[in-house]
C-alpha cells in the first residue's frame, strides 16, 4: 500500500480546531443579498431572466436544440444534436454494419467533414502511431500519487504530458492539432492504466498493464486494456463505441467546452487548456452526474426494497427526500435530470436508453432496467412541481450512461473518465476553433457591491 508523506487535514484533529475560527470568518464575509442579483439585472449562471444562456460565441462544431421556432415563439421540443450540421442520430444509424464510429466521428468534428476511405485510413494509421504512451510516463507519472479520482489522476497526467512535448508552448494550429490529437489517443491509456495503478498500490489487487493493440477501434482498446483476459463481445465494444460518439460534443455553452473557451482565449498552452476542461467536467452537475446516479440509485435501493420497486409511492417518499436534501448527497438534486437547453428530451438519453434496455435484457436485469425507467417518469414531473417550474425537465445523457458502462462490467472509478475521453476531441475542436477565430481574451464583468474603508494600522485593529 502507497503511504501517504504528508497527513491531511481531515486526519489532524489539532489542524481542525485551528482552522474552525477561520472557517467561521469565511462564511461572515462573503455573503451577497441575493436581491443584489435581481437589482443589478446580473446574468447567474451567464443567463437570461427565462434561464436561456447569454449569447457569448459562435460555433460551427455542433448544434444543441430543445425547441422549435414557431411564428417566432420558441416552443418546447424533443432535443436534436447535429455535428458538424449532421444529425448525431444519423451518424449512430449510419454506421449500418461498419463496426465503429467513433474514430471517424473525431474526424469530423476537428475537420469539419466526414473522411473517404482513404482519409480514414491515413487518420487511423496516424493516430495509432500517436497512442503509444511509453513505458517511461507510465512508470514516472501515472504509477506515482494513485487516486481513486481517476479524473484528478488524469488531470495530473495531462499537465505532466507538458514536460514529454518538445514544443509544448507553441499554439500555432497546427501544433495544437498534434498536441490535441496526441491527447485524444492517449487518454485511454491514462485512464485505464490510473486506474489499474488506483486498484493496485490503493487496494492492493494484482496490477496488470496490457499495450493497446494497432488495428483496433478506441472502444476496443479501452476493453482489452481494462479486462484481465483482454477479452469482450463485439456488441459491448459497439456499446461502447456508441457511447463514446454520443458524449464527444456539445456546443461551446457547456461548462467543459465554455472552460476550454476562456482558457484558450488567455493563451496558454494545450495542457494547461486539457486540464481544466477535464476539472469542470468532473462536476456532479456536469460530467460527474453519471457518477452520481450510480450512487443515488444505490441509495435508492437502501431506502426502497427490491420487491417494492414497482412502488411508485415509496419511489416518490425517497425522491422528495432527495429534493428536500434530507436524502443522498443532500444537495437537493436529482442526478441524471434536467438540461440548460434541453426541455422534452436529450436525444443522447434517448438512443441510451435503448441500449440500457437491451443490455438488461441480455443481462437478466431487466427488473433494474424498469426502475431505472420509473424514476425517470416520475422524477421529471417531481422537480418541476418543488421547484415550480414551466420548463420541462427531461432526463439527460448521464441518467443511463452508468447503468449501461455497469452492464459492460466497467467500474464506476472509469464512468466519468470514460467521459473525459469521448468529449477530448470536442474540446479539441473547439480550442482550434477559438484559437483559428476569436482571438479576443474572454473577460466578463462583475459589479462590486462591497463598501470602501479606510484602511486600518495593524496596531489600532
Ligand atoms: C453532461 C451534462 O452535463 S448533463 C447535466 C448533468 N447534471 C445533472 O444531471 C445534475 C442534475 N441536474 C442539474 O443540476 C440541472 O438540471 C443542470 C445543472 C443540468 C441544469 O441546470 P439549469 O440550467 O440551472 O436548469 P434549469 O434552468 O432548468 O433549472 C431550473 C431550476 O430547477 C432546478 N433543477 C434543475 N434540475 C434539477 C434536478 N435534477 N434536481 C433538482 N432540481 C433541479 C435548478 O436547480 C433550478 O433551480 P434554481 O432556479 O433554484 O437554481
Ligand atoms: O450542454 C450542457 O450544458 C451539458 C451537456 O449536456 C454536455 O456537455 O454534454
Amino acid at each position: 500500500m502507497e503511504k501517504h508523506e504528508m497527513m491531511s487535514l481531515e486526519d489532524s484533529g489539532q489542524l481542525r480546531d485551528k482552522m474552525r475560527f477561520f472557517e467561521q470568518e469565511l462564511l461572515k464575509n462573503h455573503h451577497i443579498d441575493p436581491n443584489l442579483y435581481v437589482e443589478y439585472n446580473v446574468k447567474r449562471g451567464l443567463r437570461d431572466s427565462a434561464g436561456k444562456g447569454v449569447l457569448t460565441g459562435l460555433t460551427e462544431i455542433s448544434d444543441v436544440n430543445g425547441y422549435n421556432l414557431i411564428n417566432g415563439r420558441q416552443i418546447p421540443a424533443d432535443g436534436r444534436l447535429y455535428y458538424q450540421g449532421i444529425n448525431v442520430q444519423d451518424i449512430i444509424s449510419g454506421l449500418n454494419g461498419r463496426r465503429f464510429g467513433f474514430e471517424e466521428t473525431i474526424y469530423l468534428l476537428i475537420f469539419g467533414k466526414l473522411p473517404d476511405k482513404e482519409e480514414l485510413s491515413r487518420f487511423l494509421d496516424m493516430m495509432s502511431d500517436m497512442e503509444e504512451l511509453g513505458g517511461r510516463f507510465v512508470r514516472d507519472v501515472v504509477m506515482k500519487g494513485t487516486n481513486a479520482n481517476i479524473m484528478n489522476a488524469m488531470q495530473r497526467c495531462v499537465l505532466a504530458l507538458y514536460t514529454y512535448d518538445d514544443n509544448p508552448e507553441d499554439i500555432s494550429p497546427e501544433n495544437v492539432l498534434r498536441q490535441s490529437l496526441e491527447l485524444i489517443a492517449k487518454l485511454p491509456e491514462i485512464a485505464v492504466y490510473s486506474y489499474h495503478a488506483y486498484r493496485h498500490f490503493r487496494k492492493d489487487d494484482t496490477l496488470f498493464i496490457r499495450n493497446p493493440q494497432k488495428g483496433l477501434s478506441l472502444a476496443e482498446n479501452i476493453l482489452l486494456m481494462l479486462r484481465p483476459d483482454g477479452k469482450y463481445t463485439e456488441l459491448e465494444a459497439k456499446v461502447l463505441d456508441i457511447a463514446l460518439i454520443l458524449h464527444a460534443e456539445h456546443g461551446g455553452g457547456n461548462n467543459s467546452t465554455f472552460t476550454t473557451h476562456v482558457v484558450t482565449s488567455s493563451g496558454t498552452d494545450t495542457y494547461s487548456s486539457t486540464a481544466a476542461s477535464i476539472g469542470s467536467l468532473k462536476g456532479p452537475r456536469h460530467g460527474g452526474a453519471n457518477l452520481k446516479v450510480q450512487n443515488m440509485f444505490a441509495d435508492l435501493k437502501s431506502h426502497v426494497d427490491q420487491d417494492h420497486w414497482d412502488n411508485e409511492d415509496e419511489i416518490i417518499t425517497y425522491l422528495k427526500k432527495v429534493l428536500n436534501k434530507e436524502a443522498f448527497d443532500h444537495a437537493g438534486l436529482i442526478y441524471g435530470m434536467g438540461h440548460a437547453v434541453y426541455t422534452l428530451s436529450d436525444p443522447r438519453e434517448v438512443i441510451l436508453k435503448r441500449f440500457a434496455q437491451a443490455l438488461a435484457e441480455e443481462k437478466g436485469m431487466t427488473e433494474e432496467f424498469e426502475l431505472y425507467n420509473r424514476v425517470e417518469n416520475i422524477a421529471g414531473k417531481l422537480i418541476m412541481e418543488h421547484r415550480k417550474l414551466f420548463k420541462n425537465v427531461c432526463a439527460n445523457v448521464d441518467f443511463y450512461s452508468g447503468f449501461v458502462y455497469s452492464m459492460l462490467g466497467i467500474p464506476e472509478e472509469l464512468f466519468t473518465p470514460i467521459f473525459a475521453i469521448a468529449r477530448m476531441p470536442g474540446w479539441s475542436a473547439h480550442r482550434l476553433e477559438e484559437l483559428i477565430n476569436a482571438n479576443k481574451i474572454i473577460r466578463p464583468a462583475y459589479k462590486y457591491v462591497g463598501h470602501h474603508t479606510d484602511f486600518v494600522a495593524f496596531d489600532e485593529r
